[in-house]
């Protein structure tokens, strides 16, 4: 249950394409400060397009044909493919920097120390701070914790998360995760979190929205909701996910 006063709200958004094909239809949420909902659903249900409307960075040929997006505070958005969503042309600190100098409006000494900072906080190995290493000489993990420095540097009230793990493998997914749950706790940001990982999903979020053809069909606490789903659809998600095999108990 939404317990604070929303900073976030989407009553009955409608995105369209160019050709008038309907992309996003009647979506409306809420959002806590300092909650975090889920945005699940299969590929091309809409969960980025609903993003980027919040973020007001709809991709050209889509327009909003209705509903409202109110919203109380400012938003930052991580991507899901860390190394396209950074400059592979220049070096990860002073991307970092730049966004510190234009955002935090500080001089250019301060952002760079601002920006070191922040990749302390990231976890992000004091040789990244010695020389200036560009985005082709980092791990995708390393990668994504850049964006999620650059998204921190805006100092948002609400962090969108498109997928941000999809792209790692799965020890750094964790890893990730972990780090964007301790930086919520921290700094208090609300959390849009967009994912196909239902366990992802489960362990970050408060409330589940299920999303299918551009339309939300069912959502609700997220426990109640992936124990007792209603639709077919999200029955269907569920039963989609891999359990392990049990192990064979070693017998002496
Ligand atoms: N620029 C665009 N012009 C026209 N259609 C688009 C555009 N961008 C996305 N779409 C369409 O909008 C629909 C929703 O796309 P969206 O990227 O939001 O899906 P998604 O749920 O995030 O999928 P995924 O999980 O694969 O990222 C898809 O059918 C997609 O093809």
């Amino acid at each position: 249950m939404m317990s604070t006063h929303p900073v976030l709200e989407l009553e009955a958004l409608s995105l369209a394409a160019k050709s008038n094909e309907t992309l996003v239809h009647n979506v409306s949420f809420s959002l806590g400060k300092g909650e975090s909902i889920g945005l699940v659903g299969e590929s091309g249900s809409g969960k980025s397009l609903t993003l980027r409307a919040i973020l007001g960075l709809l991709p050209r040929g889509v327009t909003q044909t209705g509903g409202v997006i109110k919203s109380e505070t400012s938003s930052a958005m991580v991507f899901q493919d860390p190394r396209g969503a950074l400059d592979p042309l220049c070096p990860v600190v002073k991307q970092l920097a730049e966004v510190v100098y234009y955002r935090q409006q500080v001089s250019r000494r301060a952002s760079r120390t601002i920006a070191l900072e922040l990749l302390e906080r990231l976890g992000l190995p004091d040789a990244l701070k010695r020389s200036d290493r560009y985005p082709s000489q980092l791990s995708g993990g390393q990668c994504q914790r850049i964006v999620i420095a650059i998204a921190l540097a805006c100092k948002p009230g609400i962090l969108l998360c498109d997928e941000p793990t999809t792209a790692l493998d799965v020890t750094v997914q964790r890893q990730i995760i972990e780090t964007i749950t301790s930086l919520q706790k921290e700094l208090g940001f609300a959390m849009v979190f967009v994912t196909h990982n239902l366990a992802i999903a489960a362990n970050l979020c408060s409330r589940l929205y299920v999303m299918k053809a551009g339309q939300i069909v069912e959502h609700g606490n997220t426990l109640n909701l992936l124990q007792n789903p209603s639709d077919p659809y999200t029955q269907m998600l569920i039963d989609s996910v891999l359990p392990l095999p049990e192990l064979e108990r070693s017998e002496r």
